[in-house]
């Protein structure tokens, strides 16, 4: 997947621009608060989905401006295609070689990127509904179906967990409780039959670049980890959707007792973890700052890895700031591995990186220039 090109009007604190990046690595710097981020943030908009910082639509809009619009033009799959994006009254509108989409989402799968950002780190240290949402955001670009299913899914439990705070109340709604939990039993094995297949693809791979990124110095392991009951099911990664329904269920119905006295559902793929250990100890209580940040960014360099395989070729690797806590031998495995994607990186010091850049660009006040400019 390579950008040719990406024209912004009206976005954050970003001038008004065109950007003809190098098809390999290109690196942005500038001092603090320039609009680095701010550009990665608007080629991973091009993804469909949000801002990977967290932020609303309306908060795209720069403090000027009363609408943004983006466009990006992008070789996938040897096709060259046009993506136009445009944001106004907080809401996000996308075109696709001239059609409108229904929604921006539509544009997942079609331009494909990986972010990997400070905020990463909360994946190993934050918890486990990060992980989950980590999973859930890899698998929607690869399975277009994964976001309605789990759309549906926490829709189904919302209407579950009601029943089950109304039914001490009214014991006659106990018999509409099987409804609910089949429904919930059918959407939530479909979720974790799709989170095993995919992390049978991406935890090999994380773990061999947990080991290589480090040198070979420490060794990781990720785990997901379920409900007691349905463990067994899950840790052979063959199991079919429906034997993954049926030890869902048996796990629902031995939680059924527990469910009504709290009034939530106890079990289901929105309970569980993926957990990470370095040196066989939990990384979120044990590991270092460094090693936190290697074990985030293996997860994600497999995370486009799986991609590379999916869709044969490399998706657009967006790294902000990514080299500031990583020690020598670490940047040169990072630097080296990368080759072959096309590589947007934002750095404060650009001299370390500048011999392996095809293009450096300097930002200074939201405005974007190539090449070298003294600050
Ligand atoms: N909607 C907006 N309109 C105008 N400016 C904005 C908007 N949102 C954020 N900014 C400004 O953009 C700047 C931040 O840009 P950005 O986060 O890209 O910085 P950065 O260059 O990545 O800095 P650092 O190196 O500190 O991470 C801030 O000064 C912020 O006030």
């Amino acid at each position: 997947m390579i950008v040719h090109r990406l024209s912004l009007q009206g976005f954050r604190n970003l001038e008004q621009t065109v950007l003809e990046p190098d098809p390999s690595v290109n690196i942005f710097y500038g001092q603090n608060a320039q609009g680095k981020t701010n550009l990665l943030e608007a080629i991973w908009l091009f993804t469909g989905a949000r801002s990977f910082r967290g932020a609303k639509d309306s908060e795209l809009v720069g403090f000027q401006a009363e609408k943004a619009d983006l466009s990006l033009s992008f070789t996938a799959g040897g096709r060259l295609q046009e993506a136009v994006l445009s944001i106004r009254e907080g809401r996000r509108y996308a075109r696709l070689n001239d059609v409108p989409l229904q929604s921006p989402a539509g544009l997942s799968g079609e331009f494909c990127a990986v972010i990997f950002s400070p905020e990463h780190l909360s994946l190993v240290k934050d918890g486990p509904s990060v992980r989950r949402a980590f999973l859930d955001e890899a698998i929607c670009p690869l399975r277009p179906r994964h976001a309605a299913i789990l759309a549906a899914y926490h829709k189904a439990l919302i209407q579950r967990n009601a029943l089950l705070k109304d039914i001490p109340h009214h014991m006659d709604l106990l018999d509409t409780l099987d409804v609910w939990d089949e429904r919930v039993g059918k959407l939530g094995a479909a979720i974790l039959h799709a989170r095993l297949r995919y992390l049978a693809r991406l935890l090999p791979k994380a773990e061999r670049l947990h080991q290589s990124i480090s040198n070979s110095h420490e060794q990781a392991a990720f785990r997901y980890e379920s409900a007691k009951g349905l463990q067994n099911v899950l840790d052979d990664p063959g199991r079919h959707a429906s034997e993954i329904e049926q030890a869902l269920r048996a796990a629902m119905r031995e939680r059924r007792r527990a469910d009504l006295e709290t009034g939530v559902t106890g079990v289901g793929p929105h309970r569980d973890d993926l957990t990470i250990s370095v040196a066989e100890r939990p990384a979120r209580s044990f590991a270092s700052q460094g090693q936190q940040r290697t074990a985030a960014l293996a997860l994600k360099l497999a995370e486009a890895e799986v991609l590379t395989d999916v869709m044969g070729e490399p998706p657009v690797l967006l790294l902000d700031d990514v080299f500031s806590e990583l020690d020598g031998s670490r940047r040169d495995y990072l630097m080296h591995h990368i080759d072959g994607a096309q590589v947007f990186i934002t750095c404060c010091d650009p001299q370390e990186l500048a011999s392996s850049a095809g293009a450096v660009f300097s930002l200074s006040n939201g405005q974007i220039r190539r090449g070298f400019h003294a600050s």
